[in-house]
């Protein structure tokens, strides 16, 4: 075995490192070197990652490698030869165990050679194929890999490169060399018992919160690593051996609370007279299915907490005394800075008693892993927009937003990770993925917007649509061809029902973000003007946006002139949201695709809010109402005498709000977005109205909604609502009358 290699395994083993070595070279070649060097390493049996398995069965697909974590696993081998998945590579890399390796097989660096990348599939817009593996992302990994020292580089040129170890045949070990040390042994009842003091402690944490006083949340962080999800299994299952206790376990995706059922299940079993019924009594929950359904439980347990929407997490707070949110600090799943800045400033708020727990000591690994912090480098896990203190500093009012050429990006980190960990704070699931995506992605625009060298803004926008040939325009709208990208006028055809919008062209915003410390002084306005101006340079028909429909985001595009244009019937079952699409014209032609688009939304919710959005939040549903066209409006159809009279009894209490439904369903299309604009009724009146009269909402949940004594207020409410339409009409109908 090479004296560089030997020499790097004596040192990493006893600290528990891990060690990266980068094979590189001709295909051949670096196969050979592989399998030579899995010969030299102390624990040969590695698990192999490529998607050019050649003759061996047992190497699995790249993109299987996030089905490897949690594992522990000595020698890991990932053939970057054929693909680089960096969600797959960053939860690949963390199974790897304290003092194992890591073999990274790549093409020769020199340059790294122009081939398809399947793996970069997920970025790519049809019709364009994906990046190939010489783009941005991976020349700027090449000079992450090569800047570290700690990375051990075998290369088929050799010389050039320091520390190339020897491989030839007769550098094999021999029978006197000392064995390097072997990946450091796992604590036997591991699954069973905390590894760290850190862990113990959280375990103990965790009890106390379940046998505490209520309304006392604990808030576990932890960087990848830490046994932060091990430590809440070990802690239901004692909690469950103690007495029957029903816990609820929630996160982002079920594949995320494996670990925790796995260690869970672990402590049942080991105690094994209590074996079988205590398992029932732990149960997973989609977030918003627990937020909407509100099961009972003695305690909820929230893993990987960063990749669930902030007001889905203040919903659980509101519901549930005894709580237990895990977060990631830095990690693939979602970054727990969102977390941190705006759920802090809630629990302050509402339960200001909640405790925190940070886990440093990791248990996979010995501290100041040399292929953690690659890893982190590589993928810029802990990008981190500028600080608050210096934005709040230079206070800006006004920003020059300039387009940035992704070149110069790629070779700015300062500017790299001040971008991207912008559009990490305004995703709540950013991944490492679209760090490839903003360097790479076909079509990709980016603005920023920079006070005094910091960047306060950044907006990333993807060119979509114009299809010229009729029969994939046809395919689209029948639903059976979805090319990648295009979201706008996949939707707005397929689902919105407007064929001709295939052959317009757009500009999607597909992410907008302001620094935290510069929101709401008119950057995110002056951004989007930006981006519009781009737009009619490029001759475009529209911009647009999805997004997840919050009353909130729904008012900041309206406000920028963005109208909403269609709303998704299914909502994200880790934020509970509708996703909502908004448009702006740019050209006459997208001008009239907006009006149109909002029409056929306005005749979809007549049906819709009493079907499949009847579960939607009334307040994004007004939301949407009140920028609607009005039916009133467009229409010029006044209320008819019949209908007065039905409205003035309903409104005195002398007919019943059943009698009234139909009437009310009217009015409230034709008249809600007039009586709000007007004031002649407040955004909670509309909402009872909405959900009553268009969503056809039972009188038990209308009391709970409004948070009413009982049927008595309830209907009080709705009349004084009435009253407010009423006005509305009287007043539109007489301008009418006038005109
Ligand atoms: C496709 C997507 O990316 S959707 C996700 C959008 N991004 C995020 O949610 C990330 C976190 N949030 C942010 O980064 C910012 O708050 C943004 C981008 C939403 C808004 O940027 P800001 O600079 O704060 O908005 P700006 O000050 O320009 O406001 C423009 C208008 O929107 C309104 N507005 C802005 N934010 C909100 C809000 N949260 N609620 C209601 N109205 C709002 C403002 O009142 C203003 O209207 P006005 O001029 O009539 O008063």
């Amino acid at each position: 075995m090479g004296e560089a290699l030997r020499r790097r395994l004596r040192e990493a083993g006893p600290l528990g490192h891990r060690l990266c070595i980068l094979v590189s070279g001709s295909p051949a070649w670096i196969q050979a070197s592989v399998i030579a060097l899995i010969g030299a390493l102390p624990d040969p049996q590695p698990v192999w990652l490529t998607d050019q398995p050649g003759k061996c069965k047992d190497r699995l697909p790249l993109r299987s490698a996030t089905a490897l974590l949690g594992q522990d696993i000595p020698l890991l081998i990932y053939d970057a030869q054929s693909g680089f998945d960096p969600d797959g590579f960053a939860a690949a890399s963390g199974a790897i165990v304290g003092g194992g390796v890591l073999i990274l097989m790549t093409p020769p660096l020199d340059p790294w050679p122009r081939l398809p990348d399947p793996q970069a599939e997920r970025i790519a817009v049809w019709p364009h194929s994906a990046p190939d593996l010489s783009g941005r992302f991976i020349e700027r990994l090449v000079r992450v890999l090569r800047a570290d020292p700690r990375v051990l580089h075998l290369d088929q040129s050799g010389g050039a490169l320091s520390d190339t170890p020897v491989l030839a045949r007769d550098a094999q070990p021999s029978p006197t060399d000392p064995e390097p040390p072997r990946p450091a042994e796992r604590h036997a009842n591991r699954l069973t018992q905390p590894c760290t003091r850190d862990q113990a402690e959280a375990v103990e944490a965790v009890i106390k919160t379940a046998r505490g006083r209520a309304h006392r949340p604990l808030v576990i962080k932890a960087h990848r690593g830490r046994g932060k999800s091990a430590a809440l299994g070990i802690a239901a299952g004692r909690l469950m051996l103690e007495r029957d206790r029903r816990i609820l376990v929630t996160a982002p995706s079920r594949a995320a609370v494996e670990t925790v059922f796995r260690h869970a299940h672990a402590v049942l079993d080991s105690a094994l007279a209590r074996h079988g019924e205590p398992r029932q009594r732990l149960a997973f929950l989609a977030p918003a299915d627990v937020a909407s359904d509100v099961p009972a439980a003695d305690l909820l347990l929230v893993d990987e907490a960063a990749g669930i929407p902030a007001p889905l997490l203040e919903t659980l707070v509101a519901h549930y005394g005894r709580l237990v949110f895990a977060t990631t600090i830095h990690g693939y799943e979602g970054t727990g800075r969102g977390f941190d800045i705006r759920f802090r400033q809630h629990l302050d708020r509402v339960a200001p008693d909640w405790r925190t727990l940070e886990l440093e000591e990791p248990i996979r690994w010995g501290r100041d892993d040399p292929l953690e912090d690659l890893v982190f480098r590589m993928l810029l896990l802990d990008a981190a927009p500028a600080p608050d203190a210096r934005v709040t500093a230079t206070a800006p009012q006004a920003c020059d937003c300039i387009a940035l050429d992704r070149d110069r990006l790629a070779r700015d980190e300062p500017l790299l990770a001040q971008v991207f960990g912008l559009l990490i704070l305004a995703h709540y699931q950013t991944r490492p993925m679209d760090l490839r995506m903003l360097l790479d992605g076909p079509n990709i625009r980016i603005l920023v917007a920079r006070h005094q060298g910091l960047v306060v803004g950044a907006l990333l926008a993807a060119r979509e649509g114009r299809f010229t040939e009729p029969e994939l325009r046809d395919a689209i709208f029948r639903g059976s061809r979805r090319p990648r990208g295009h979201l706008l006028p996949q939707t707005l055809s397929a689902h919105a029902g407007l064929p001709d919008a295939t052959e317009h062209a757009y500009l999607r915003i597909v992410r907008i973000a302001v620094h935290p410390a510069a929101q709401g002084r008119g950057l995110g306005r002056q951004l989007l003007e930006a981006i519009q101006q781009q737009a009619r340079n490029e001759d475009m028909d529209c911009l647009g946006a999805s997004f997840g429909g919050t009353p909130e985001l729904i008012r900041f595009w309206d406000r920028c002139g963005h109208r909403p244009v269609q709303i998704g019937c299914s909502r994200n079952a880790a934020s509970g949201e509708h996703a909502v699409v908004s448009l702006l014209g740019i050209s006459d032609t997208g001008a009239d695709l907006v009006r149109r688009a909002q029409a056929r939304l306005e005749s979809a919710l007549r049906t819709l809010l009493a079907g499949p959005l009847r579960g939607l939040d009334p307040g994004v549903a007004v939301a949407l109402a009140i920028r609607l066209p009005a039916a009133g409006q467009t229409e010029g159809i006044a209320l008819s005498q019949a209908q007065s009279r039905e409205l003035s009894a309903f409104v005195d209490g002398d007919r019943s709000l059943t009698a009234s439904l139909p009437l009310l369903a009217d009015l409230t299309r034709r008249y809600l977005g007039p009586a709000v604009a007007r004031g002649e009724l407040d955004l909670e009146s509309a909402r009872l109205l909405l959900a009553a009269a268009r969503q056809l909402r039972p009188v038990g949940e209308l009391v709970e909604l409004l948070q009413a004594s009982g049927r008595g207020e309830l209907l009080k409410r709705l009349r004084e609502a009435a009253r407010g339409l009423q006005r509305a009409a009287g007043a539109l109908d007489a301008g009418a009358s006038t005109v």
